[in-house]
């Protein structure tokens, strides 16, 4: 008896232990047991306390009256599937008739603390169905993304949501992309992530970073082209929209032999092409992009309306050619000049960082989701990485990319290094992988005042 009192005092201690230090290894061990065990036992009476079950109809009245049997129970939504996963459980239920998935949306704080989850987020799959997604533990606060993910060309698993599945920057259901945030918010990070990830795909990557490089030229030897000062960064994007005539151009003449053949498929975008003449896509990574907008002469300002002229024309006609942008800034707003709100709204998939103020906040989101407005200023200082990701369907989830260095970054992007394609447009733009310096240039130090 003894024996059996230390083990279970024993058990208990390592799962109160885990919980605290090691929250994936206790939900892998015991959570998950605890949880499942917990829904099934209390469903039927949670969901009634929560206001989700149906009386029973008069026909099940009439039978019980007839059979002289109790007065049935109130029903709640039946249970299709309960799937443990690796963050938590995921409940799919049909609904009775008269209950809606809103029914469900609105309750899911009180199914949150009454099965003892973390988070409890709902969504409808189809018509009468939801699926309910339980987290066993912050899964934001240290990120691990799962070993598999869906690998699908243009589409990077990026971040973790805040339901525990993964969260994708799938470029070919929404090309163009804003990550906006106040400084250390995260932003670089979550570019590295993306540039990691896309790394070991079939597509070209341009760089422009006015920081002076320091975010993007460490990857240089994965970067097709990569500029790091604004007039650089003119003749590149300028390079580009020739690039994207010329692919243009391709579909055309492909289109042209298309229409003479009978039931031939006829190509509107590059994805549409044969695989032997397809062009490569682009995705274009621009770094701090208010310092593409600022001027302070004449000539920066005809260069500034160049560079905006070239955006914009990437933006509204890059994604049939395969061009696809990834803008990174602070702000991006009308205070930025002329053509900014234009740009903007062809950027549809918008992310944001913490945010200083609600104007910030507005310009990712107050286009898209005044929810999302208000879910971003939400985002507190001390967990830097924490975004609020959505796009033009109104839709937004919290995400955190996982905290990789600037050295794992430069490590994948060298690994893939003989995967960056030559782009014959952009070759004066490739950067020069140099040998590296044989010794540290320290700043020129100020000369100490003389007395
Ligand atoms: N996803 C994350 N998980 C954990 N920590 C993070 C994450 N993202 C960022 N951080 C932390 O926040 C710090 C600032 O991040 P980052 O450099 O990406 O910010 P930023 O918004 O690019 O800042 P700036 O605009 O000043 O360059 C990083 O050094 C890192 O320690």
């Amino acid at each position: 008896m003894t024996w059996f009192m230390v083990a279970v005092v024993v058990v208990v201690a390592a799962a109160g232990f885990l919980r605290w230090r090691r929250p994936v290894w206790y939900w892998l061990t015991f959570g998950v047991v605890l949880a499942t065990v917990r829904v099934l036992v209390r469903y039927a009476s949670v969901m009634d306390a929560c206001g989700l079950t149906v009386p029973p109809s008069r026909w099940r009245l009439a039978l019980a009256r007839v059979a002289n049997r109790p007065v049935p129970e109130s029903r709640p939504p039946r249970i299709l599937r309960l799937r443990p996963t690796r963050t938590g459980l995921v409940l799919r239920l049909k609904l009775r008739p008269g209950q809606d998935a809103f029914d469900v949306a609105a309750s899911t704080d009180r199914l949150r603390h009454s099965f003892g989850m973390y988070g409890v987020t709902s969504r409808e799959v189809r018509s009468g169905v939801v699926e309910v997604r339980m987290t066993g533990y912050d899964v934001l606060k240290q990120v691990q993304m799962p070993a598999k993910t869906d690998t699908r060309p243009m589409r990077v698993p990026v971040a973790l949501r805040e339901d525990g599945s993964v969260h994708y920057r799938d470029y070919r259901a929404v090309p163009h992309g804003l990550t906006l945030g106040a400084t250390e918010s995260g932003k670089s990070v979550y570019q590295r992530n993306l540039v990691a990830g896309l790394a070991p795909m079939d597509v070209a990557l341009v760089g422009i970073d006015c920081k002076q490089g320091v975010e993007l030229f460490p990857l240089a030897r994965r970067f097709s082209a990569l500029a790091d000062d604004p007039d650089t960064a003119l003749e590149l994007l300028e390079a580009l929209v020739s690039h994207m005539e010329e692919v243009y151009q391709l579909i055309r003449a492909e289109q042209r032999i298309s229409v003479a053949v009978p039931d031939a498929e006829i190509a509107a975008d590059i994805w549409d092409l044969p695989d032997d003449i397809r062009p490569v896509p682009v995705v274009v990574l621009i770094d701090e992009v208010a310092e593409l907008a600022l001027f302070a002469s004449k000539d920066e300002e005809k260069r500034r309306d160049r560079i905006i002229t070239a955006l914009v024309r990437l933006a509204q006609l890059g994604r049939a050619a395969g061009i696809y942008l990834e803008i990174c800034g602070q702000r991006f707003g009308s205070e930025l000049g002329k053509g900014i709100t234009m740009l903007r709204a062809q950027l549809t998939g918008r992310t944001a960082h913490r945010v200083n103020d609600e104007t910030s906040a507005n310009m990712a989101f107050g286009d898209i989701s005044p929810d999302a407005v208000l879910a971003a200023i939400q985002i507190p200082a001390e967990t830097r990485g924490i975004a609020i990701a959505g796009d033009s369907t109104g839709g937004w989830h919290r995400i955190r990319a996982p905290h990789t260095s600037l050295r794992q970054a430069v490590n994948t992007c060298n690994k893939y290094a003989d995967r960056t394609p030559d782009l014959p447009a952009l070759a004066a733009y490739r950067p020069a992988v140099a040998a590296l310096p044989s010794a540290r240039v320290p700043l020129s130090k100020t000369a100490p005042a003389t007395a």
